[in-house]
């Protein structure tokens, strides 16, 4: 047991001829990564160890590459053996047959059948649900300046994308604010917060890492986690239910990606367990990392006055008012598109993504045995100074046609890259365009006493403010 936990991993690790951090026995480098500070061990092993370098995660050894050229070659050219992300183990339901969890041939068929539902013109569908959501968010914003209170810009973007979440992924039609506060209280268990204790910190560690563990333990601590994920796939059951039901009997149905879920796949069609699995894999995946990107954009540009005064100028001269706005008008919006690139390099929401080594393979020079993991270190790769000069600071205009042209296309990935990609780029994209247009034609952010700079920053799950975001705001009409 010692050899096999402790010795073993050791070997295998020195055996990869990479140089590496000293690991600590059973749980390797974990420790490195501190309270919340996974993209500063990136940082930091970078500067000590170089481009490649080695990893333990308890007993698995990991290879991470910051060079563009390799990782196009694992992410794209030789995806055929590197086709799947890593995981310790088999995850329990719902979370098993999420398309971000299923591997190979079951990934691919998933994968097929969800795509289409992230198309342009079905991601048309959600414009009004996201317009309703930021103009709930505007409401929110100017009743607490009238007030004079300091309203907490991460937490209210929190509401904003929880709302798109689950009325767009689950279908859901909020019926009251009890039922809202009470779906957004489970669905919240998934994530971290200030008041949660060291005991559900590590449930929730648990559930992923060591799903068997967390199984027999769970239940005797209260089973929080469970009630709360047993109500939410209840209701996603009946909203699927329903819908079935509608769609048998000739009704018409909300047309959201819900249902394209339902519709979707020909022959093939997803079953009722599946489609429960990708939409908690939405909530999991996108509710966050795209609370994140909303907030840091607003963040970089109350800060940053002259980029907020020229993205204010093109929504201006491209929207006339706040109900004409569509998908076309977003996408032709080109410093909005620089504005939150930059935002997205300088705080990238997911700090890293892995790869699982099918076949043993070398590339480069480098040997990638089938029984490692290769972590892809995203917020290292944003912030490296040869990439991308002066990382720490926020210039749009890294972003220009021309200089784009002149990037290493994978010294960016905020959504990854290849086929294994961020299904939800478009949407998160639309969300966060849609909703910063329609908030910066009522009003404008000023960065106050109380605003942090530069912002302390944490990162477990995804890339977050430590302390709320304060910033003062200005009505524009
Ligand atoms: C700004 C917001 C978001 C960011 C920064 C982000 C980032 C990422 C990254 C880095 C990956 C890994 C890609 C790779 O390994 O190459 C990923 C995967 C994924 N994301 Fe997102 N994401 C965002 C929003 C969303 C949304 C809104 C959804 C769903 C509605 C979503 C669903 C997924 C899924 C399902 C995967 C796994 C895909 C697969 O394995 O096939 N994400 N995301």
């Amino acid at each position: 047991m010692l050899y096999k936990i402790v010795v073993a991993p050791r070997l295998k690790l020195r055996k990869l001829g990479l140089p590496y951090p000293p690991p600590s026995p059973v749980i390797g480098n974990l420790n490195d990564f501190g309270p919340n500070s996974t993209h500063i061990a990136q940082i930091e092993w970078q500067k000590k160890y170089g481009d490649i370098y080695a990893v333990q995660f308890f007993h698995v050894p990991s290879i991470w590459i910051s060079k563009p050229d390799i990782l196009r070659q694992i992410m794209v050219k030789d995806f055929s053996n590197f086709p799947n992300h890593f995981s310790f183990n088999q995850s329990l339901p719902p979370f098993d047959k999420t398309v971000a969890e299923l591997r190979d041939h079951d990934w691919k068929r998933v994968r097929n059948i969800l795509v289409p539902t992230f198309t342009t013109s079905k991601l048309r569908v959600v414009v009004p649900l996201i317009k309703q959501a930021t103009s709930e968010f505007i409401q929110r914003l100017i009743e607490a300046d009238t007030k004079g209170e300091k309203l907490d810009m991460w937490s209210s973007c929190g509401q904003l994308s929880m709302k798109v979440i689950l009325g767009t992924a689950f279908g859901v039609e909020i019926e009251s604010k009890e039922q809202e506060e009470k779906l957004t209280k489970a669905a919240g268990v998934f994530f971290r917060t200030d008041d949660m204790s060291k005991l559900q910190t590590l449930l929730q560690f648990l559930v992923f890492t060591m799903p068997n563990v967390f199984k027999h333990i769970e239940p005797l601590l209260g089973g929080r986690f469970s009630n709360a994920v047993n109500y939410i796939v209840d209701i996603t059951k009946n909203v699927i239910r329903e819908r079935r039901d509608n769609l048998a009997a000739g009704k018409p149905c909300r047309k959201d990606m819900m249902q394209h879920m339902i519709e979707a796949g020909g022959q093939d069609k997803l079953s009722d367990d599946e489609i429960v699995s990708q939409a908690v894999i939405f909530l999991l995946a996108g509710y966050e990392t795209t609370q994140n990107a909303l907030s840091f954009t607003i963040y970089a540009l109350a800060t940053n006055p002259e980029a907020q005064q020229k993205l204010i100028d093109e929504i201006d001269s491209h929207c006339l008012d706040g109900d004409s706005i569509n998908y076309d008008i977003i996408s032709s919006m080109s410093y909005l598109d620089m504005v939150i690139s930059e935002t997205l390099r300088l705080y990238p929401p997911a700090t890293i993504t892995n790869r699982d080594v099918k076949k043993s393979t070398t590339i480069d020079g480098i040997f990638f045995p089938d029984d490692i993991m290769v972590g892809i270190p995203i917020y290292a790769i944003h912030h490296d100074a040869r990439l991308w000069p002066e990382p720490e600071r926020f210039k749009p205009e890294r972003f220009t046609p021309e200089a784009k042209a002149n990037q290493h296309p994978f010294a960016y990935l905020p959504f990854g890259n290849g086929p294994r990609n961020c299904i939800g780029m478009r949407l998160a994209l639309l969300e966060v365009k849609l909703a910063l247009i329609k908030i910066l034609q009522n009003v404008e952010f000023v960065a106050i006493k109380e605003t942090e700079v530069p912002l302390k920053l944490r990162s477990i799950n995804t890339l977050a403010p430590t302390n709320p975001i304060y910033l003062g705001i200005r009505k524009r009409f």
